[in-house]
């Protein structure tokens, strides 16, 4: 029996550190861990130019702890005004590493979002030239398309003409949900990558549904069917280079999830890496989890691969019921229960 893993650090390639106070909880989650993340622009008002991201990551640095070389990775916001010389600004700098998608009215904080997408051939011209990868969060919008339906569709619909049109431009299909968007992966030539969640991994729609509402598990896009989540574990199980580690850890105050009309995003950065291990060794490929949380995505982005390791160790521990969160608290992923696998520091 392995009772202690050291690999290669992760990063990160999908991850939401919101501003503010609760920086000082988040920030140091994950610089604990990972050696970069690709820092999601969705603030309110978002991160729309590489002046905005430069500010932005300055606000992250200052809570990095002293000796991590934690380094944010940031994105740009793809409004109706982002034009191909703010993308071209934006490969020139050395921080900002990609641009992100999120159709009008998706997810959190997406009401800047492309509405016409259209737009988005000058848009994928820019980003094929600048060698810089377009992210998207891959649900259609139009209300009669039903929420468990709403990936394929934009994949159908958008995603396979875009990346038709588009052979040698970089696309994150990015928290993926579902069989099509694997098998949508996999069907393209390297210039295809997708991010993978801890929580579609380990659940499926019954786990937020059945026998009580479960509002820490709603995220978007929605927990799926099982036969989802399986293609999902196959797909790690594969060890195919093409999927990596994306948290998505989107954290929301207990408040805001716990409500009436509650927010989605699970916050599963603070043992993102115990986390999957957990997840891969049930599946019995702990070997394979080096590749998809510490190779893939550096290679996908065409950067370098991180040198220094980490180490886990078989040691189970209880997650907190809550966490603080500025002034607020927050119910992390798996609150109370107990994981197998501890980050050695
Ligand atoms: N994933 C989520 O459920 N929420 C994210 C937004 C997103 O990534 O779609 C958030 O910012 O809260
Ligand atoms: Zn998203
Ligand atoms: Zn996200």
């Amino acid at each position: 029996m392995t009772d202690r893993l050291t690999i290669t650090r992760p990063d990160d390639w999908h991850l939401h550190l919101r501003d503010g106070e609760v920086l000082q909880h988040v920030v140091p989650a994950t610089a604990a861990q990972m050696g970069r993340a690709v820092v999601m622009p969705n603030l309110n008002p978002p991160v729309i130019d590489v002046q905005q991201a430069l500010a932005y990551r300055e606000r992250l640095l200052a809570h990095v702890p002293p000796g991590s070389q934690f380094d944010p990775l940031m994105t740009l916001y793809l409004t109706d005004n982002t034009s191909a010389e703010m993308i071209a600004a934006a490969a020139a700098s050395k921080h900002v590493k990609a641009v992100k998608l999120y159709p009008a009215g998706a997810t959190t904080n997406s009401d800047s979002g492309l509405t016409d997408l259209g737009k988005l051939d000058d848009i994928c011209a820019a980003l094929t030239e600048a060698d810089m990868p377009l992210l998207v969060h891959g649900e259609v919008t139009h209300n009669q398309v039903d929420i468990f339906d709403r990936e394929k569709q934009f994949l159908d619909e958008i995603l396979t003409p875009l990346a038709a049109r588009h052979p040698k431009m970089k696309l994150v299909v990015e928290h993926i949900t579902t069989r099509d968007a694997v098998e949508f992966v996999q069907a393209h030539h390297d210039q295809v990558g997708a991010t993978i969640t801890v929580q579609h991994l380990a659940y499926n729609r019954n786990h937020m549904l059945v026998g009580g509402i479960r509002p820490h598990l709603f995220c978007l896009p929605i927990l799926k069917r099982n036969v989802h989540q399986q293609a999902l574990q196959d797909a790690v199980v594969s060890g195919s280079y093409k999927f990596f580690l994306g948290t998505d850890s989107a954290p929301h105050a207990k408040g805001a999830k716990e409500s009436a009309c509650g927010c989605a995003g699970c916050y599963s950065a603070y043992a993102a890496i115990e986390l999957y291990a957990e997840i891969f060794e049930d599946l019995g490929v702990l070997n394979k989890l080096e590749a998809f949380a510490s190779f893939n995505g550096a290679d996908f982005y065409g950067l370098p691969r991180n040198t220094d390791q980490i180490t886990l160790i078989k040691e189970a521990w209880q997650v907190p019921a809550e966490m603080p969160f500025g002034k607020d608290i927050i119910i992390p992923l798996r609150a109370g229960e107990t994981l197998r696998w501890k980050l050695a520091n």
